[in-house]
């Protein structure tokens, strides 16, 4: 076997991971908050910086975090709207940068009630879950990526798990009501042909989280494996703009606890919540037609 020793610069990409940004709208004393962790990192000719320490491509990741600022002085909009504003400003910016790859968390704060009113400038961290958006952009391809994760679920009945094969090492016994419960993680990819700009993102997120929420309630759950599917199912019938959705869910196991050694009965009453090991049940439900876009999807971590 014969080797190379003609060492070459592979795929790259830089940035600046995790700027937190949060804009107040102030224009009145009603404020309003948008709160979100940015990362930028940039795809294109950066060879010379790699192999002759020449930065003269290097947009420094210092001033990716200072455009992520500027950028916010005009409004955020929405997560997705603001990394795509982002891609175009590097790609038509700087001619060898010729792509990249915006990332974003968006966390939500609520009014805080007082005195029987929502707040006009004081919030609480909304505990539920996380919005995610991705933006992958190369040449004149654009790729988004919607999400969220840590939507946490759960049904008292309506579930169970029946049927599987019993070999020696089997003591799971079967039940026909358990309880069901998982933390959703999910991430949707918007067909490449989209209005961009034409697309209302946040209107699009609220509908899809209901849709998903909707979808966990709906049919009797013979395995989480169906009740991902339902959900996934729900949400590519209602949204024509979206091509596929992955999703990464834990099985939060609630195993039914013994009372009869205290001369108690337990009717699927009493449980113990396992927090591990917990089942992961990973998929993506598609289009039977949809041209998958594995460049969007690379860099993001915890989904099959
Ligand atoms: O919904 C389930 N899916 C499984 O694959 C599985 N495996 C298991 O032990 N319990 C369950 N529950």
């Amino acid at each position: 076997m014969t080797m190379s020793n003609n060492i070459v610069l592979g795929d790259n990409q830089y940035g600046k991971a995790e700027v937190r940004v949060v804009k107040v709208t102030r224009d009145t004393d009603r404020h309003q908050i948008e709160d979100l962790n940015v990362t930028s990192q940039l795809r294109g000719d950066f060879q010379a910086a790699h192999l002759q320490g020449d930065n003269a491509h290097i947009v420094a990741t210092d001033t990716q975090k200072n455009t992520i600022y500027a950028f916010a002085r005009d409004g955020i909009g929405s997560p997705e709207a603001f990394l795509l504003r982002l891609s175009e400003h590097f790609t038509s910016g700087f001619e060898w940068v010729t792509g990249g790859r915006w990332e974003a968390e968006a966390y939500t704060w609520d009014r805080i009630q007082a005195h029987g009113s929502e707040h006009d400038h004081s919030f609480v961290r909304k505990g539920q879950e996380v919005r995610t958006a991705v933006v992958v952009r190369e040449g004149n391809t654009t790729h988004v990526i919607s999400g969220l994760k840590d939507l946490t679920v759960l049904k008292t009945t309506q579930s169970g798990f029946v049927g599987y094969p019993r070999d020696r090492y089997t003591t799971l016994p079967e039940t026909t009501d358990r309880i069901l419960a998982t933390d959703v993680s999910a991430r949707w990819r918007y067909s490449t042909g989209l209005d961009l700009a034409g697309t209302d993102f946040n209107k699009s997120y609220e509908d899809i989280k209901a849709l998903l929420l909707e979808g966990f309630t709906e049919n009797y759950s013979h395995a989480l494996q169906q009740t991902l599917f339902d959900m996934g199912k729900k949400v590519l019938e209602a949204h024509s703009e979206v091509d596929e959705i992955k999703f990464s869910m834990p099985n939060k196991h609630h195993f039914l606890v013994d009372l009869s050694p205290f001369g108690l009965d337990n009717p699927n009453e009493v449980f113990f919540a396992a927090d591990r090991p917990y089942g992961l049940i990973e998929a993506t439900v598609q289009r039977d037609d949809t041209t998958p876009a594995p460049i969007a999807w690379s860099g993001i971590a915890g989904f099959c």
